[in-house]
């Protein structure tokens, strides 16, 4: 294992470069800050230091405090491990020490990292160096000064954005914003900070203590202005999360009472936000999204991934055009097929609209989006497939038109080509079922828009070669997707452990619970919306067939709600055409439609399940762990049948393929902090009332009764399991 350390070299200059060695980010672990506070001390002492110069190994200054450490706190609840950097080290050791500092900013600076920057007297960094206070999206706050010392040298309005966001901004914009005192080559970093702490130490430069800043600040009426609208923002981009409001206070406490109470202050909330379900959730995903890069038997069998250049996608339509976009997006060339010129047409459009829609956000300048576009190309025949690296095929969910083209795409391309299907449930064996390729087949699902969300769920069947699974990988990477490798069966991971979610609300209404009242306690919970609107959003055409394949596999427990059938033949398609459970009028919200109203009394009537004809009573606590407790249920079930590597990857799906809230870590990770005997007796109890849907599965039971977490590994798992 490579070292984890911090460097001191004094040359004959006068300046001591400390430099912190902790591969592959430089975090801060605990052993790093007692080196810094060390090495620092040195340096203050030695006669023959005049000024300091602090950096990081490898090109990246530091990716942060050690979030190891936040997992070990988790775990055993005790916050007096996390040692006291902010005062102890950055304020008494570094800012108010008696020798100046330049920070040396190579790659990144971000969280724990960025604040020893803004500890120093001076900031030089290398073009394109990523600057950021991330810690909100881990659910604690920056703790090492940053709520003070960021707004007081780049003023407040600005400070508050970046920390509510979590979002880096390049050393570019930092240098124009004040936080970068100078932007040079990375091979002049070092000479140019030297020479900078020594012009300090020499007073031929500013000897500049952030915290003791107060020229960006503006009038305490500003101040109070800025913080207002910024809680009133996150009262509604941040529902459900207490980090962002207590740093707004934090931050005020120093603007009201002074820097230095307000580090003081900021030390005290960091570590009450540590111990919050919040940043337990976060966390956990933090090193969740990171692990499923580690696939056994594929990323650890020495194969190197294939160099994919150029990739046939099939079918134009919603997401195939998603995907060519995504790909054309990371420089891959693109050949778009469709079966006429009038689709081809309307797939080139789609990328088209796609890819200005990203430049009307601002989320993609005009130069890149006219490259993208120029790396596509339609075709309508074959001809362009000889020389494609892989093909990724999307056309409607049609089994016998996906085994024709399986067939067809077997033989006109070449033998190394990757063979994915986008398929959301087909089971892979029967689309490839005609071909002698089947170590080629993949699934590559992607998730509308695709070019927008982040999940790429790849799926394997027994015979997908190891070498086809990890080109997939880099594919997914390269176009900034984070790829989960799943298990072959209907619905996959994702469609699979939460197709119980329309099928609980749907219950729950012909119950005789107000479909409103569901969404709204959904809403609250902390997914972007209910059920019921979200089917008004993807169109009834898509429950209709998504049902019909989940009826066919999982018939013990599938609810035939007559609701969807009722909503078509009564003219409704949901968002589509305007009319659903909700009215859609252009620039407005969604609002109910109440007229919906006796369909749904219609619905109730033919379903006939209200115990004694009458609407049931529920609590909104009971409607949410009706709806989510099935969802849990059926991922014990894709647990025990091994179809994930390991139960966070459920986690990771869950809040980037469903938009489950990542706060509260994902739906195993949630389902663990709720309780496996909980939501067992719930489902025992609602199954005996309600029928078969609500029953739980072996593997709930024999965890509920033996006390074991759900995310406790199991024996088993068929992703993992050895290839030939
Ligand atoms: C008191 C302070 O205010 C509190 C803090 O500082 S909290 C920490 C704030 N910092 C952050 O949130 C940054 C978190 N890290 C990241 O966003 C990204 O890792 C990054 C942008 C630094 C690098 O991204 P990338 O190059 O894609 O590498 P990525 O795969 O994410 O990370 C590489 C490895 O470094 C680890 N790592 C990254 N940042 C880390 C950190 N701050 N602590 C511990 N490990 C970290 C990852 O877990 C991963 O480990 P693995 O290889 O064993 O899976």
């Amino acid at each position: 294992m490579a070292p984890v350390k911090v460097t001191m070299e004094v040359g004959t200059d006068g300046v001591a470069v400390i430099t912190i060695f902790n591969p592959p980010v430089n975090a801060l672990a605990i052993p790093i800050i007692a080196g810094l506070k060390e090495k620092w001390t040195e340096a203050t002492m030695r006669n023959d230091v005049k000024a300091i110069v602090l950096t990081g190994n490898g090109g990246r200054f530091s990716g942060g405090f050690d979030i190891n450490v936040f997992q070990k706190v988790h775990a055993n609840g005790d916050t007096s491990q996390m040692p006291d950097v902010s005062v102890d080290l950055v304020v008494n050791t570094m800012e108010d020490g008696k020798k100046p500092a330049v920070a040396a900013i190579e790659g990144l600076a971000l969280g724990g990292g960025l604040e020893l920057a803004l500890g120093c007297h001076a900031r030089i960094a290398a073009p394109r160096a990523q600057l950021g206070l991330p810690e909100l999206s881990l659910g604690v706050m920056p703790g090492f000064g940053g709520t003070q010392r960021l707004p007081r040298l780049i003023g407040l309005s600005k400070a508050v954005e970046l920390m509510m966001t979590s979002k880096p901004i390049m050393s570019e914009e930092g240098k124009k914003l004040g936080l970068i005192d100078a932007i040079v080559p990375s091979s002049e970093l070092l000479k140019v900070s030297r020479q900078w702490a020594l012009d300090i130490a020499e007073r031929r430069k500013p000897w500049m203590r952030s915290l003791h800043k107060t020229d960006k600040i503006g009038s305490l009426s500003e101040a109070h202005e800025i913080l207002k609208v910024a809680r009133e923002q996150v009262k509604q981009t941040a529902k459900n999360m207490p980090q962002h409001l207590a740093c707004i206070e934090v931050i005020e406490e120093g603007i009201i009472h002074g820097g230095y109470n307000g580090v003081l202050k900021e030390a005290k909330v960091f570590k009450d936000l540590v111990l919050s379900d919040t940043s337990k959730g976060l966390v956990h995903i933090f090193f969740s999204q990171r692990a499923t890069s580690k696939v056994p038997n594929v990323t650890d069998i020495g194969l190197k991934p294939r160099t994919v250049k150029k990739v046939a996608v099939i079918g134009g339509g919603l997401m195939g055009s998603g995907i060519a976009t995504a790909l054309a997006l990371s420089n891959t060339i693109v050949i778009l097929k469709e079966i006429n010129s009038e689709f081809l047409q309307k797939g080139m459009k789609a990328i088209e609209a796609n890819v200005s829609g990203l430049v009307a956000r601002k989320k993609l300048p005009q130069d890149k989006a006219d490259k993208a576009l120029s790396m596509v190309k339609g075709a309508l025949d074959y001809s362009d497939f000889k020389d494609v690296d892989m093909v990724i095929e999307a056309v409607v969910e049609n089994v016998p038109l996906k085994q024709k083209i399986f067939s067809e795409i077997e033989k006109v391309c070449p033998p190394h080509c990757i063979l994915a299907t986008n398929t959301s449930t087909i089971d892979l064996n029967i689309i490839g079922e005609n071909t002698t390729s089947k170590d080629r087949i993949i699934g590559a699902h992607f998730f509308s828009p695709a070019h927008i969300m982040p999940l790429l769920e790849i799926v394997q069947t027994e015979k997908t070669s190891a070498q086809a699974i990890l080109d997939l990988m880099a594919v997914g990477k390269a176009i900034k997707k984070v790829p989960v490798v799943v298990g072959n069966c209907t619905g996959f991971a994702v469609n699979r452990t939460f197709f119980p979610y329309s099928q609980g609300a749907h219950i729950l209404v012909n119950l005789g619970v107000d479909v409103f009242r569901i969404d709204t306690q959904i809403a609250s919970f902390g997914l972007p919306m209910g059920p019921f609107q979200l089917q008004d959003l993807t169109g009834y055409g898509v429950a209709v067939a998504v049902g019909k394949e989940f009826r066919s596999a999982f018939s013990d427990r599938t609810f035939m709600s007559p609701l969807i059938d009722l909503l078509i033949k009564s003219g409704r398609n949901g968002k589509n055409n305007g009319k659903g459970y909700y009215i859609y009028e252009k620039g407005r919200k969604p609002r109910p439609d109440f007229t919906v109203l006796p369909i749904i009394e219609e619905s109730r009537r033919l379903a006939n399940i209200m115990p004694g004809g009458k609407p049931i009573s529920v609590t909104d606590r009971e409607i949410v762990e009706m709806i989510l407790f099935p969802v849990v249920n059926e991922a014990c079930r894709v647990l025990d049948e091994g179809i994930v590597v390991r139960a966070s990857d459920l986690d990771v799906t869950s809040v980037l393929g469903m938009s489950f809230p990542s706060y509260r870590g994902g739906i195993v990770f949630w389902a663990d902090t709720v309780g496996a005997g909980h939501i067992y007796r719930s489902l025992k109890k609602w199954s005996e009332l309600y029928g078969n849907f609500f029953k739980p599965s072996r593997f709930l039971e024999e965890r509920a009764t033996k006390g074991i977490p759900l995310s406790a590994p199991s024996s088993t798992s068929s992703v993992s399991r050895s290839r030939m």
